[in-house]
């Protein structure tokens, strides 16, 4: 099944899982398919010498990839912390025991085997791994495969540019550009769109990535990329973007160290069918992109029809206004092939075309024009050798591919009655747009000025002018002033005010100010951890310096109670004054300072922030956490567990249905294309439940009297 695509109601991927994951129980899978070896012995893509090597690594098991979100200001402190802590102890004369290893090609990603037998039996493997979900589940380490980490590091990302993530979901590349667009700053000027043309994915991508590491510099819309509907800048002009990065769907060739149900379905089909949409969507790509701007197209296949026919067929549709880029400077380190001008197109059977022409009729349809080499002057006008791909045993990886395009003038310029020429003209879609499905979601409804919300707010914090308050919304349709206060830059505030009609806008904004009902305090609304960091220059009240000591047992609890009492403190004192509410919380050690949001009581404090969160601060302050950690993963392993009965449970039940699908299932091609843009409406309607129960138990009890009722703490 196509990379990214998801097949009908998602149930026969998961029970084929299932029965795959019985299988290689029983069996060993067969790491072998004479289609793909013969395709590929014939593309020439791989050097005689390194074919039993390349195929060797195609057997072998991925590594582990991970990398630290580089836009937290610590990172060099969480890399010593991480490398003293963890690898330092690894010992790797035991068997199956490996220290991570640096990516040659990025400082700030590892790559590493663990077994899952060596991190049972290893007790610093197993803490390794702990850290590592711990640390994913905030942000600051991402799984990743080392490949993907790639196109986003040749888009030269900067703090002001306009990015567009056309296929988005899960997200991994889209952290990247918004870690980058935020180098320097927690609130910079550009944005990040975010697109999936599966509206669940949409919601995945907002759970996986902007839960984890929100961003108010990124917006997430839910459209099909190749008929991308024409965006409006904050002058109503077209929109343009600096940088679009075009991760298509494909078939995934590239993935056989860890997708191993490939082995068994693996035909060229699987490409033909895709070339012609990853055609349409990096076509429109390069419409809604910047005179100067950069594009990187890739596909996590090493396969010519999804790669460089592509780029060839994009190259002769711009006709000189797009060229590929030699980045053969960037990533020096990064072990490359170069892109090639000639390949071989088959159906799937292994039939072989040289021409079009020589195409049967019947076959006219899965094999395009577009699909067949070009001719001897446009290659050497195209420059596909510029294109690269990484093969898995040249570094170890998965395999991958990367063009970098620019755009040197629009195709379609048009003059204005002076003369003048304007920016161009970026023609609303050719095909009629699909219909999206989904969750209706609330408009996006920014803060009036005169806000007695606001009045309340600046007052109690005491947050300075120069704050944009004009930014925070809330997502509601009536006036309902009970609701949760968001936080955008003015770049996504432009978006969202001229293109919230144009487009499906799934998501945006960082939880700023969280409703809250007590008699205690003048404030309905307290702080939220999501936006402290951007707040917190701007607040001139309740921001308490404690000492490290203290943050400790402040995020430990009092013997598992997480409201410390305030006796037991001494900087009880500093909170003396102070009404009872929510308040920040600052400790420094060295050169590592962390603010955290907390509820200060008539008798208590407590944390008002995950469980992994306040794990991390403890860490970072550097105190041991062990223990915390363990805890956690025996809860995390319950969890599970109980899960998995659920799920045995529901499935029992639903064999039945699941039956009756069977048959619709097996008509499924490479026609899944289509109906991933189509999303599941009742798996993204209960993302969308589940989100708001999330919201509704993060929520603080009404009115209340006494020291329980201080909000809960959040425990994700
Ligand atoms: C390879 S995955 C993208 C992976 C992603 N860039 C990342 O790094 O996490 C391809 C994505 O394309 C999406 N997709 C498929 N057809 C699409 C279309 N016509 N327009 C936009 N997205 C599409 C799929 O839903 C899938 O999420």
């Amino acid at each position: 099944m196509p990379r990214g695509i998801r097949r009908k109601g998602g149930k026969c991927s998961k029970r084929d899982n299932a029965d795959d994951k019985k299988d290689y129980a029983l069996y060993e899978i067969n790491k072998d398919n004479a289609k793909l070896w013969e395709y590929y012995k014939k593309q020439g893509i791989i050097p005689e010498a390194e074919w039993d090597a390349f195929v060797e690594s195609l057997k072998t098991e991925l590594p582990t990839a991970f990398r630290i979100q580089g836009c937290h200001r610590e990172l060099d402190a969480f890399v010593a912390m991480m490398k003293t802590r963890f690898f330092s102890q690894i010992d790797e004369t035991e068997k199956d025991v490996h220290v991570p290893k640096q990516l040659p090609w990025l400082d700030s990603a590892f790559q590493t085997k663990m077994p899952r037998a060596a991190v049972r039996s290893h007790p610093i493997l197993n803490q390794l791994h702990n850290f590592l979900v711990t640390e994913g589940e905030i942000g600051n380490v991402s799984r990743q495969e080392a490949v993907s980490m790639i196109p986003p590091l040749l888009l030269d990302v900067q703090p002001h540019h306009k990015v567009i993530d056309m296929c988005a979901a899960p997200g991994s590349k889209t952290m990247q550009l918004i870690e980058m667009m935020h180098a320097d700053s927690d609130n910079p000027d550009g944005i990040v769109v975010a697109n999936d043309a599966d509206n669940s994915r949409c919601y995945l991508l907002v759970r996986q990535a902007l839960k984890r590491m929100p961003a108010p510099s990124c917006v997430v819309i839910n459209e099909d990329a190749s008929v991308l509907p024409v965006m409006k800048d904050s002058s109503g002009n077209t929109l343009f973007f600096d940088r679009v990065l075009c991760d298509v769907i494909c078939s995934g060739d590239g993935t056989f160290r860890k997708n191993i149900e490939l082995w068994k379905s693996w035909t060229p089909q699987a490409g033909l069918g895709l070339h012609r949409l990853q055609v349409g969507i990096a076509r429109r790509s390069l419409e809604i992109l910047a005179v100067g701007g950069l594009m990187v197209y890739s596909t996590c296949s090493l396969n010519p029809i999804e790669d460089e026919a592509v780029l060839a067929e994009l190259l002769r549709h711009f006709d000189g206004t797009v060229e590929l880029m030699d980045v053969s400077d960037k990533l020096p380190e990064l072990k490359r092939s170069p892109g090639i001008s000639e390949w071989k197109v088959m159906d799937r059977d292994m039939l072989e075309f040289s021409s079009y022409d020589e195409v049967p009729g019947r076959l006219k349809r899965p094999i395009q024009k577009t699909m067949f080499p070009p001719t001897k002057e446009e290659a050497e006008k195209f420059h596909l050798e510029r294109s690269f791909r990484v093969l898995p045993h040249a570094q170890d990886t998965g395999g991958f591919f990367v063009a970098v395009l620019t755009k040197t003038a629009h195709l379609h310029p048009k003059t204005s009655a002076n003369g003048d020429e304007e920016t161009a003209v970026v023609k609303p879609p050719a095909a009629k747009k699909r219909r999206m499905q989904g969750y209706q979601e609330d408009p996006f409804v920014f803060l009036a000025k005169e806000d007695e919300r606001f009045k309340d707010i600046t007052n109690y914090y005491g947050i300075n002018s120069a704050f944009p308050a004009e930014n925070l919304l809330s997502r509601t349709k009536e006036s309902d002033q009970k609701r949760t206060l968001y936080f955008v830059n003015s770049a996504v505030r432009n978006f969202l005010q001229q293109n919230q009609d144009r487009v499906k806008v799934i998501n945006a904004g960082v939880k700023m100010f969280g409703r809250t009902e007590t008699k205690f305090n003048d404030c309905k609304f307290r702080l939220a951890q999501d936006g402290l960091k951007i707040i917190l220059p701007y607040l001139e009240k309740r921001v308490v310096e404690i000492s490290p000591d203290e943050m400790n047992k402040i995020m430990r609890g009092d013997g598992g109670n997480p409201y410390y009492p305030r006796e037991k403190l001494q900087c009880d004192k500093a909170l003396g004054d102070l009404q009872s509410g929510s308040v920040v919380l600052r400790a420094t050690r060295g050169n590592v300072t962390k603010s955290i949001c907390a509820w200060i009581g008539q008798m208590s404090v407590s944390p008002y922030i995950s469980k992994e969160e306040r794990i991390h601060v403890v860490r970072m302050l550097a105190f041991d956490t062990t223990d915390l950690e363990e805890e956690m993963s025996s809860k995390r392993k319950q969890k599970a567990e109980k899960g998995r009965k659920d799920r045995a449970k529901a499935q029992e039940a639903n064999s039945a249905s699941e039956e009756s699908q069977d048959s619709q299932e097996a008509t499924e091609d490479s026609q899944g294309a289509t109906e991933s843009t189509n999303g599941s409406e009742a798996e993204a309607k209960n993302e969308e439940v589940k989100e708001a129960s999330e919201e509704e138990k993060e929520a603080p009890k009404e009115d209340a009297v006494t020291e329980k009722s201080q909000p809960e703490v959040m425990e994700h």
